[in-house]
């Protein structure tokens, strides 16, 4: 990367002049700011030429720096938490380091191979459905011999299609946010001895019992969003060296944002007056809604007074089916129907507290809101341990009885204010609105520490038809 600058006339580094010039400041210890980065950074490898050229300005060559770093971060659209993860992660990038990180988000199984790699969106709706069946193959799949088989089988046969994936963003950096994107893609460093060179970490998004494909010991890091997850990492041999805990991934815009509810209820054309309550099930619209809405819509309806106690907001995400049926009905109380919502961190500021299904993305972005939770359902396996994370810590409760929810919130809003209160602020307490910070910095470190970019060889040539 070349840059100019003018002829310094007082006696300032070099280097202090371009930053200020690019980046609007240094301070003394050489750290230097971006004008939209409040982290300091640096990376002590970064060394820099200087020379004049013929109209007096120095032209500054900073070796080992000549291009930004490529992350690729794998995800799939299994469910909706995997993606506000990893888009959470690219955001989270972007405010720290500007641009010098490129970061790229592909579910590199659907863009560049064959079943059932490319259908696990399909596969898992379907398992999901299903229940028993999906909590059979969670169990069964869970001792290590029996997933490192099959995914090595899958490995095998998809190496020269993963190698083309991996091969298109040419990453510096590789970040899994999903259980089943560990051992194919480092089998495949692996086998193109890249293992060195390329960073591999893991952020898990399940926030108790995981599936245990999370962890592989080949990672340079596994980001585990709780002490429990830590343990179960520990236990299935991973290094303590490798483990971090800082929290699950949330999107900038629900930790840095400063939301007021009057102006979020005036946005969204909400009452301003009545206390409100989100109603959602992840992003597929899952769960109980529709019998747990009509329900609320009988119960938040005041007979002897002939006026609404509270609001309703459901939110049906991909699941359009479900809106439109909710759209038909006639509601006693105000409610606000919709379909797939880009900006959660307004609807959730704009009410009081939430129902869901125990997905771990959106209890963890209620917990940074402080919206006390009612879950009415989970996924076995993987969401099962989600249930007592929420319960154990006083910031929400269980049941899957759309009479019992609609009871709980009826009273959140009358004669429980102060039950509504506590939760809330329990839910505050186990918030980590920062983890996605701690690890997008975690991640710049061990980069730092991995010295001048690698000059990975991305050949086109070179085929792992040779090594297989
Ligand atoms: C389809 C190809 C997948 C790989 C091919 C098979 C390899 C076999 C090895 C293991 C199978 C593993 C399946 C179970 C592991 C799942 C681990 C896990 O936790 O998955 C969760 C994710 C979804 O993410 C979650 O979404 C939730 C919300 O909905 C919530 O947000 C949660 O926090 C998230 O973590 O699940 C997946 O992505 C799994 C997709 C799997 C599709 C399975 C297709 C089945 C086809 C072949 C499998 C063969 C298995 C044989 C089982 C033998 C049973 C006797
Ligand atoms: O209309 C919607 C519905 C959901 N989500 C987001 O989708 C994620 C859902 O993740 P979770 O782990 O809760 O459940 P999943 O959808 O994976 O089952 C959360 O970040 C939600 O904020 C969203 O952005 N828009």
């Amino acid at each position: 990367m070349v840059m100019k600058v003018a002829s310094p006339e007082k006696v300032v580094s070099i280097t202090e002049k371009v930053w200020q010039r690019v980046y609007g400041g240094i301070n003394n210890n050489g750290y230097y700011y971006h004008h939209h980065r409040k982290h300091r950074r640096r990376c002590s490898y970064e060394s820099e030429d200087e020379y004049e050229d013929e109209d007096g300005t120095i032209q500054l060559m900073q070796m080992g720096a000549e291009r930004s770093k490529n992350v690729l971060i794998l995800m799939s659209d299994t469910g909706g938490g995997h993606r506000a993860s990893a888009e959470a992660i690219r955001e989270a990038f972007r405010i720290e380091f500007g641009d010098e990180y490129r970061i790229y988000v592909k579910d590199v199984w659907k863009e560049y191979t064959g079943w059932p790699l490319n259908d696990m969106e399909r596969s898992y709706k379907f398992m999901v459905k299903h229940v028993q069946l999906w909590k059979v193959t969670f169990h069964s799949t869970s001792p290590r011999w029996i997933h490192s088989s099959y995914l090595a089988a899958i490995a095998s046969y998809y190496a020269k299609e993963v190698e083309a994936g991996l091969m298109e963003y040419k990453p510096d950096i590789i970040i899994s946010v999903h259980p089943l994107m560990q051992h194919i893609p480092l089998s495949v460093l692996k086998w193109k001895s890249l293992q060195k060179k390329v960073i591999f970490v893991t952020v898990i998004t399940d926030l108790n019992t995981c599936h245990p494909t999370w962890f592989h010991p080949r990672v340079n890091r596994c980001y585990c969003p709780s002490k429990e997850v830590a343990k179960r990492a520990l236990y299935d041999g991973l290094e303590e060296s490798q483990i971090q805990v800082f929290g699950l991934p949330i999107r900038p815009s629900f930790a840095r944002a400063v939301l007021s509810k009057d102006d979020l209820r005036k946005e969204l054309e909400l009452d301003p007056g009545l206390p409100a309550v989100l109603l959602m099930g992840g992003v597929e619209g899952m769960g109980p809604v529709k019998k747990t809405a009509m329900v609320l819509g009988e119960s938040l309806y005041d007979n002897d007074q002939g006026k609404p106690i509270g609001q309703l907001i459901i939110i049906c995400g991909r699941n359009k089916a479900l809106a439109s049926t909710l759209e038909s009905l006639e509601w006693k109380i105000p409610v606000k129907v919709r379909g797939f919502e880009t900006q959660m961190e307004k609807w959730m500021g704009a009410c009081d507290c939430i129902i869901t299904k125990a997905g771990p993305g959106t209890i963890a972005e209620a917990l940074i809101r402080g919206l006390p939770i009612v879950l009415n359902d989970y996924i076995p396996g993987q969401e099962k341990g989600n249930v007592p994370y929420v319960v154990d810590n006083g910031a929400g409760v269980f049941t899957r009885s759309p009479k019992e929810t609609a009871r709980i919130v009826s009273e959140w809003f009358s004669t429980k204010t102060d039950e509504l209160k506590r939760m809330s602020e329990n839910a505050l307490k186990l918030a980590q609105p920062e983890a996605v910070f701690d690890i997008v910095k975690d991640i710049h470190e061990l980069a730092c520490q991995r010295g001048p970019l690698a000059n990975i060889p991305y050949d086109s040539t070179s085929s792992l038809t040779n090594v297989i």
